[in-house]
């Protein structure tokens, strides 16, 4: 469990709880079930919200993914914000209604609850970061974000050596997390075409709209032209400047192979994001921010999360 005082973060429990509840107070409109499981067996909920809920209609389809990395706690709260938002708010909210309307929204609200769950554990917070898969030197854990498919371990921008926090894993998509995530985007493709238009991962922190590539330095490479580059700056900037975030290329923090946005936009032309989230800066302490900080922190992304569903279209 959280350490008291922060009782307002959801446990890996309190989490399907509530997206359970959410399903069950909005049938119409939203259904729980599952893009795989963790190494340790935990399902990985996956909630759909749209009008006629139970037929996949043709509406542009748009993936939020939360909590790959275990500490990033306020991420998954970001995630239950969303569900929240597009069902209770249906009906009520005309901006809400909209996007229910015409949109498919997707919302894995935990990518990495064994990691997440280890964090929390001995009801003191464990710093940890990667999943809980076993290493061959005695080591625990992959890092999610380094583990995916498009170009993993090409450029430096991940760990070979299975203690280091950027542990790519010994291949692509061994982690069982990860293998889940790139299966269902992967069944997303219906007759040839790639039904999700856009994605945001949300991670902590620093408080940025980071856009690929990750691996490369170069806006304009293999798999990104110039006017690909100009849109996801041009939206990206359109967000950051609807949270106060800042915005920029990933490779502009440092090189990432193997991560999520890379893969989603190299291998199914999704256009995909990552926010940093609240705070902005600080040392370990920044990973935890107390509970009263949530609600802000969530809600602040309302307007760029709907930027985002403006431009899926
Ligand atoms: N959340 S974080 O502190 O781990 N930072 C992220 C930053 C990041 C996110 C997406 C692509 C490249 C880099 C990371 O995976 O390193
Ligand atoms: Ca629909
Ligand atoms: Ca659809
Ligand atoms: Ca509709
Ligand atoms: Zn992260």
């Amino acid at each position: 469990d959280f350490p008291a005082g922060d009782e307002g973060y959801h446990t890996y429990d309190e989490m399907v709880a509530e997206v359970r509840a959410a399903a069950g107070d909005h049938a119409d409109i939203t259904s729980v079930s599952s893009i795989g499981s963790s190494f340790e067996g935990r399902d990985l909920p996956l909630v759909k919200i749209s009008d006629n809920v139970g037929v996949d209609e043709d509406e542009p389809e748009v993936v939020f993914t939360c909590n790959m990395h275990a500490r990033e706690h306020l991420t998954l709260e970001m995630c239950l914000r969303i569900v929240n938002r597009f069902t209770d708010g249906y009906g009520t909210d005309e901006t809400v209604t909209g996007f229910v309307d015409g949109r498919e929204i997707w919302v894995v609200p935990s990518l990495n609850p064994d990691g997440a769950e280890f964090d929390i554990s001995g009801g003191e917070y464990q710093g940890w970061r990667k999943n809980r898969q076993p290493n061959s030197d005695g080591s625990v854990g992959t890092d999610i974000n380094r583990n995916f498919s498009y170009k993993w371990g090409c450029c430096g921008g991940a760990s070979d050596s299975p203690s280091a926090e950027t542990y790519r894993g010994p291949s692509a998509g061994s982690a069982p997390e990860v293998a889940s995530a790139q299966e269902w985007v992967s069944s997303r493709v219906i007759d040839g075409e790639q039904q999700i238009t856009a994605h945001i991962d949300f991670h902590s922190f620093s408080e940025l709209v980071l856009w690929p590539f990750g691996h490369t330095y170069d806006t304009v490479t293999e798999g990104m032209t110039q006017e690909e580059y100009d849109r996801f700056s041009s939206v990206g900037t359109e967000m950051a400047d609807a949270n106060g975030y800042t915005p920029d290329q990933a490779s502009g923090l440092y090189i990432t192979d193997g991560d999520i946005n890379d893969w989603m936009w190299g291998e199914h032309k999704i256009l995909s994001f990552c926010f940093e989230m609240y705070p902005s800066g600080g040392g370990l302490d920044g990973f935890y921010p107390p509970d009263e900080d949530i609600v802000e922190q969530t809600t602040r992304n309302d307007s760029a999360v709907d930027v985002l569903l403006t431009h899926a279209g």
